[in-house]
């Protein structure tokens, strides 16, 4: 089944019919909320809202372990994490939509696996592709249907947050690569593979990020850009649950 996670901007769906709401409490404690299990067209679909609904957990304490332990409680089997992120490659204006392929963890200190030794034994996991390469091309191909631009692949650069960053870390991160910023990719990406779930990311660029295309970075506008972007992302949503209701037996 597939499960959304929704961000800033997005904690909840309008268009989903609410069918039931799990409980917060899990074995890893509290996640930020329950997981809202709906119908989109008649279809089953989980949600879940990252910062809690209303918004109100910041991105460096979230409980990651428990809102993942949840949708997989929940029956979630592939995940798309919508996440808001500032553009570092300066041609990722505000508005654009991104499917990075690839992820720098700059976090510290947020609990970032399962596999700790007590609430599971250690293991080692493989995590050089870390988005699912097919749900990445169903991103696009929903896309495609829905007939709205996608940018394919870069790099999500996850900080720790909550402050934003100086123009010269900005500027470091482009020379490791990054093309995106944001503070919520990790440890959601790596817990959702080690609980065996197919997951990829859909960026909403909201702003440069610090330093990038002007000498003083203005947040001003970025709400209309997400008041506007997220309406865009449901649509992409509603078409990619579409294709994926369609392909199961
Ligand atoms: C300046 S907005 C910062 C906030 O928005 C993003 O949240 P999410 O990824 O959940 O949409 C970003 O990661 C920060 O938490
Ligand atoms: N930095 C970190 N996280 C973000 C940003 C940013 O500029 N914009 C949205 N999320």
């Amino acid at each position: 089944m597939l499960a959304i996670i929704g961000g800033t901007g997005f904690g909840s769906w309008q268009g989903m019919d609410v069918l039931k709401r799990g409980g917060q409490e899990t074995p890893l404690g509290a996640a930020s909320c329950g997981v809202v299990e709906g119908r989109l067209d008649g279809q089953a679909l989980l949600f879940l809202a990252r910062h809690g609904q209303p918004h109100k957990v910041p991105p460096h304490r979230i409980n990651y372990r428990a809102n993942l332990w949840a949708l997989k409680q929940a029956g979630a089997t592939h995940i798309v994490g919508v996440n808001c992120a500032s553009g570092i490659d300066p041609t990722l204006t505000p508005g654009t939509l991104v499917v990075p392929d690839q992820l720098i963890d700059y976090t510290t200190g947020r609990d970032g696996t399962f596999f700790d030794g007590r609430f599971k034994p250690f293991r080692h996991v493989e995590f050089a592709w870390p988005y699912h390469r097919v749900w990445r091309e169903e991103l696009h191909a929903a896309a495609s249907t829905a007939n709205m631009a996608l940018h394919a692949g870069g790099v999500l650069g996850i900080v720790q947050g909550p402050r934003l960053e100086t123009a010269a870390e900005i500027r470091l991160m482009a020379r490791d690569g990054n093309t995106v910023v944001g503070m919520t990719g990790m440890p959601e990406a790596i817990l959702a593979r080690e609980l065996e779930m197919e997951y990829a990311s859909l960026c909403l660029v909201i702003s440069h990020a610090a330093g990038v295309g002007e000498e003083e970075p203005t947040r001003a506008g970025t709400e209309s850009v997400i008041e506007a972007g997220m309406p865009r992302i449901q649509m992409l949503l509603a078409a990619l649950h579409q294709r994926h209701v369609a392909r199961q037996p």
